[in-house]
């Protein structure tokens, strides 16, 4: 029970290390990371204080390196859902009556020691199992996590604070309860800050969960599990399961205490998810929160009065990042007829200079994409560019699996605005230009808004404030995270709160107090002080 009304620690974003040369932040991930790579974990599913071991091991390998196997997860099967969902439910009466500055408390521990002596085994696992640099594997598993965990509680006394007027005799109060039930938490391969704040942000409302993240990003995930078990959590109110998703879907949707879903992954997915959760809503005991982010078709679109340079610098990070797997990632751009050259020199220019391999080494600015099915995906939408009369590969376009699944920086240039590649979420290092008439502005901008289902994020270059206000406008449906004059990746919690519209998902804007609403149900409570004891109103039997 609550003593007080406690402030809690100022959020500041957790500062991003630079690992230069020499800086002991590297000496200390390089370690870790050869450390982790030289030996083999047996990893166990977590079900309320089990370690749960099955015979159906899978491998963990490197993307970069994929014979080199990073040890075995213990795939389970529907008995496990079960044994997870009642783990959960058997936890939710302590875990939703512990009083909130106590749950707050073990997830800013947590953020603590990732800040300090988690740091470099959560990057070095991010890095390893995701394929991702070093400077990547900073701004996600380090910043993004420990950003989301402090900012969370910044966030869940907001909310707690929300109450309503009070008039006199009566002391009105608003209960922010948590959801009646289990919520299931299901997480993506990209990111290890989305996998850890899925669960996390749930549970800090006081609810109980069920996760399962993607198979491919099991490694990074069981060491958040062991964070967070680290920092207290008491068993049970996370429980993190790897069952493959159509067979945990059979088991978490039927059941009548489903209460929530926190999706991150892609539109097709959470679409079915939908439509399974609609068949299934006589069953649930409570109208459930369905919470999804999802893919992106995201653009840069420039006006003739950008910068050349500016332009080509966002797309060449804004796309090529962390291989382009980032829901975020520019894969569509619209460069004005007087700037095309230069665009294209820079672009071309800094392709050139990019440098593809494993992430221990740190000159390598671009890695391997996550497994095999994206690999083959990725390189038949460059193959059918190779073939096609209505796009030209201009840069990159090889591909090579033998080792790591490698796919060269590759920019298409576009002759026909609806080419595929300028509508469909590719996943991976590509992205497709189309040449506009610099004079066309307007209907381009109308071509950037209708050609693509999806909604994310979005970037416009242009020195010329009347074109910006009017890009603003026009695109104002078109992405949830819109950047003018920047690349349109990158958001920061609590700077850019990050979600989309459309087939984008549902836009609860992970790392906000907009999220967390979705995981409280409100009671309101009126309490009269003085009850009244007279039922008449003050006229009733007064003579004509
Ligand atoms: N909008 C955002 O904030 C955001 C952030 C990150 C990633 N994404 C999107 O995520 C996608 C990439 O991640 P991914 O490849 O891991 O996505 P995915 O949809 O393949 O998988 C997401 C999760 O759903 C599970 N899953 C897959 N099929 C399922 C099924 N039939 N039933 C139940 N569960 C199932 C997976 O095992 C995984 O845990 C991209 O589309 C990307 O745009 C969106
Ligand atoms: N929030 C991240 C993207 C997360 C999706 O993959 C960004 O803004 O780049």
């Amino acid at each position: 029970m609550a003593t007080g009304f406690f402030k809690v620690p100022t959020p500041v974003n957790e500062p991003v290390k630079s690992y230069a040369p020499g800086s002991p932040e590297r000496e200390e991930l390089q370690r870790t990371y050869k450390e982790l790579k030289s030996k083999q974990l047996d990893v166990p599913m977590y079900i309320g204080g089990d370690r749960v071991y099955t015979d159906n091991k899978q491998p963990m390998v490197q993307p970069h390196d994929h014979r080199h196997i990073l040890g075995h997860f213990s795939e389970g099967d529907a008995s496990h859902v079960e044994q997870a969902i009642n783990a959960a439910l058997a936890a939710r009466e302590m875990w939703s009556n512990m009083a909130w500055e106590h749950r707050a408390s073990i997830f800013l521990k947590a953020a603590e020691l990732l800040a300090g002596p988690w740091r470099a085994r959560l990057n070095a696992a991010t890095m390893l199992g995701q394929s991702k640099n070093a400077y990547q594997a900073e701004i996600d598993s380090a910043c993004e996590l420990i950003d989301f965990l402090r900012f969370n509680v910044q966030y869940a006394t907001d909310i707690y604070r929300m109450q309503p007027e009070s008039s006199p005799g009566v002391w009105n109060r608003m209960e922010h309860r948590p959801l009646e039930g289990f919520v299931f938490a299901l997480t993506p391969f990209n990111f290890t800050a989305i996998a850890g704040n899925l669960p996390t942000s749930v549970a800090l409302m006081g609810n109980v969960v069920v996760w399962k993240p993607a198979h491919t990003q099991v490694y990074a995930a069981h060491m958040i599990m062991e964070l967070l078990q680290e920092a207290g959590l008491p068993d049970g109110v996370i429980n993190l399961i790897y069952v493959d998703g159509p067979t945990t879907g059979d088991v978490v949707f039927s059941h009548a205490d489903f209460a929530g879903i926190h999706f991150t992954g892609s539109t097709g997915v959470f679409q079915n998810i939908w439509k399974t959760i609609g068949n299934n809503i006589h069953k649930y005991k409570t109208y459930p929160r369905i919470v999804g982010e999802t893919g992106g078709k995201d653009f840069i679109v420039a006006h003739r009065t950008a910068e050349a340079k500016q332009v080509a610098t966002a797309i060449t990070r804004g796309a090529f990042e962390f291989q382009g797997q980032k829901c975020s990632a520019a894969s569509r751009a619209y460069i004005p007829s007087n700037l095309w050259d230069e665009v294209r020199e820079y672009v071309i220019e800094d392709l050139k200079s990019f440098k593809m391999g494993p992430p221990e080494d740190f000159s390598n600015f671009i890695n391997a994409v996550i497994d095999e099915k994206s690999f083959d995906k990725i390189a038949r939408y460059i193959d059918n560019a190779k073939e096609s009369n209505e796009a030209e590969v201009i840069a990159g376009g090889k591909t090579d699996k033998s080792k790591g699944y490698f796919i060269e920086p590759t920019v298409l240039l576009a002759h026909n605005p609806q080419y595929i590649t300028m509508c469909e979420e590719i996943f991976g290092p590509v992205i497709t230009l189309y040449v506009y008439d610099e004079n066309n502005w307007e209907d381009t901008l109308e071509l950037v808004n209708a050609t693509s289902p999806y909604a994310l994020t979005g970037a416009i270059f242009s020195k010329d404030r009347y074109a910006i206000e009017y890009a603003t406008k026009k695109l104002s449906d078109a992405a949830g995270n819109f950047y003018i004059n920047d690349k349109p990746t990158g958001a920061v919690v609590g700077q850019q709160p990050f979600g989309g519209a459309r087939a984008s998902g549902t836009n609860d804007k992970a790392g906000s107090m907009l999220n967390l609403l979705r995981w409280v149900s409100a009671r309101s409570v009126k309490e009269t002080l003085n009850p009244a004891t007279d039922y008449r109103y003050p006229f009733l039997g007064e003579d004509k």
